[in-house]
């Protein structure tokens, strides 16, 4: 089998000739360019299975030739070098077709890697089959997350990138996390999380870069962190929003050296991670208020995604609810009126809120069919109403007494309390001064 042909562009000799003998020690046929007009000029000769070009060139840049490239021949792979600080430039050559990019310095091991991982199964027979896509089962993906599907699809090519899923409690963060390792070249290593904001503090430390047997009272073994169970895979830190300061910094230096010390080790050991983060809070705002670092926020976020609330998707309701009754086994169906109340919901609680709810109903139901009698009682009043969320544009004030007006027939003073999430006192004071007391 004829070996794959690679094409390095790269205007730094010292740097061109090392990536070419690296790569040439692999077996691959290796060619060269200094500009990407020398660049296209052999392109135009020789078909490269895999183009490995820095952005930043004299002349014509990467992107630019990569544009070219693609227009003569669509299967061509690029690679993308680039230096830390010009990393949007790298974004914007993702977006225009290259398979990944590799920080400067380019370090050899993660190269022989990504050459290998991006030429694997086209050696010699680039075939036109479509890649299997691991979103393609997940609810939602056609309908109300149809608009991230793209970005979701080269985000997981791009093995490499870091990356800040956004979305409130229960939106499905941990979930599309592990769906992105899925769909990545980094599917076969393992995906290791941690909630970063439920391990007590002085445990993160040790349990994220692990420990040597009597780093501190109660070592009393080696223990081996996350960074280094997920080694070759990806690491999901949830909550990073509370991770505290001190680790914060620490956190950084692993991001940035790619390479981990246990506590109380005295020798690192390099690991190659994805690491996907994920958030509840503001961070621009935790930036502002000095309890998020924006050194480690840059690192983090090569890539922002937001996951809608629930309430703005309600077109996947119907396949959630289908899915965790087909998953209950119990074979039973929800009727058109409960479903119509499902859909009428606010759902702050978003997806595992509805799958709670959904999974109840299928155990408490008597009847085939699961009835609008069967719901909550929380959620058959009405509680959370789907116009919830136009009380942003209300006052607090005026939401409350709209509240109140609305439910105080069909609701006691303590369901209303709990519903507004105030006190009965409080409830009280607002009556007394709205003068709407019973
Ligand atoms: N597209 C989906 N299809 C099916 N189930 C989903 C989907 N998205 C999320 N879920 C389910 O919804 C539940 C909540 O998801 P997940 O735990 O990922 O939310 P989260 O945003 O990480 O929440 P938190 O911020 O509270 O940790 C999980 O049981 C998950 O399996």
């Amino acid at each position: 089998m004829m070996s794959p042909t690679i094409l390095i562009v790269e205007d730094e000799d010292t740097l061109r000739q090392s990536l070419q003998r690296v790569l040439r020690r692999e077996g691959y046929q290796v060619d060269s360019a200094a500009t990407a007009e020398e660049g296209l000029a052999l392109c135009r000769a020789t078909r490269y299975h895999l183009i490995i070009s820095d952005i930043n060139l004299p002349g014509m840049d990467g992107i630019e030739m990569l544009a070219r490239i693609r227009a003569m021949d669509a299967d061509a792979i690029f690679i993308i070098t680039t230096a830390y600080g010009a990393l949007d430039s790298a974004i914007g050559a993702l977006r225009a077709g290259a398979y990944d990019y590799l920080l400067k310095p380019v370090k050899h091991d993660a190269l022989r890697r990504l050459v290998r991982t991006a030429l694997a199964g086209t050696a010699d027979n680039r075939s036109d089959a479509p890649t299997p896509d691991g979103f393609d089962g997940m609810i939602g993906i056609d309908g109300g997350l149809r608009h991230m599907a793209a970005e979701l699809r080269m985000v997981a090519r791009s093995a490499s990138s870091n990356l800040l899923l956004l979305g409130e409690t229960g939106t499905g963060k941990g979930f599309l996390a592990r769906a992105i390792h899925a769909a990545s070249a980094r599917a076969t290593k393992p995906f290791m999380a941690i909630n970063c904001g439920a391990v007590p503090e002085h445990l993160i430390e040790s349990e994220m870069f692990g420990h040597v047997k009597g780093a501190f009272t109660g070592a009393v073994s080696d223990k081996t962190g996350l960074f280094v169970a997920a080694d070759g895979g990806t690491l999901f830190l949830d909550e990073i929003g509370d991770m505290p300061l001190a680790m914060q910094v620490k956190l950084l230096k692993v991001l940035e050296d790619g390479e981990v010390r246990p506590l109380g080790g005295t020798r690192g050991r390099k690991v190659d991670i994805r690491v996907i983060s994920a958030t509840n809070k503001d961070l621009t705002q935790a930036i502002a208020a000095g309890t998020f670092r924006q050194d480690l926020y840059y690192r983090i976020n090569l890539f922002t995604m937001s996951i809608p609330p629930l309430r703005d998707r309600r077109e996947d309701i119907p396949a959630l609810v289908a899915h965790y009754l087909a998953r209950h086994e119990s074979g039973k169906t929800m009727s058109a009126e409960a479903l119509a109340k499902l859909q009428a919901h606010g759902w702050p609680g978003n997806i595992r809120e509805l799958q709670n709810v959904v999974e109840r109903c299928a155990l408490i139901s008597q009847g085939e069919e699961i009835e609008e009698s069967d719901l909550p009682t929380a959620l058959r009043a009405g509680m959370n109403p789907i116009d919830a969320q136009d009380r942003g544009a209300l006052s607090i004030e005026a939401y409350t007494k709209k509240v109140i007006l609305e439910h105080q027939d069909r609701l006691s003073e303590t369901e209303l309390a709990k519903m507004l999430g105030i006190t009965r006192k409080t409830l009280w004071e607002k009556r007394r001064k709205w003068g709407l007391l019973r």
